[in-house]
């Protein structure tokens, strides 16, 4: 947990970058997640890989500028899209 209440809980470094998966049960509520997601990459300039299912959203955070590395602003984004997730009740 961070000092601000924030945490890259259920996020996974790994060599393609953070990744988490979050289940949505429905694609409607998967749509409601994503369409929140881009508004936060796009205010972050920073954006996630997304895979779109029926049942889950999985999201994958690297930095392309510094040479598809794991970075701060990954972590971040990760933390925001947790919050946003929580917000929606979606489990990862
Ligand atoms: C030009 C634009 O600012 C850059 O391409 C931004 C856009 N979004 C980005 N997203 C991610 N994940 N990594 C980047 O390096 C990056 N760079």
């Amino acid at each position: 947990m961070m000092g601000d209440g924030s945490s890259t809980a259920g996020w996974t470094a790994t060599p393609g970058g953070l990744v988490a998966r979050f289940r949505t049960r429905t694609m409607v509520r998967g749509l409601e997640f994503v369409t929140r997601v881009v508004a936060a990459a796009e205010a972050a300039n920073h954006h996630p890989d997304i895979d779109f299912r029926y049942g889950s959203v999985v999201l994958t955070l690297i930095t392309h500028d510094a040479g598809d590395e794991i970075t701060e602003l990954d972590h971040r984004l990760a933390r925001e899209i947790s919050t946003i997730a929580s917000g929606l009740d979606l489990l990862s």
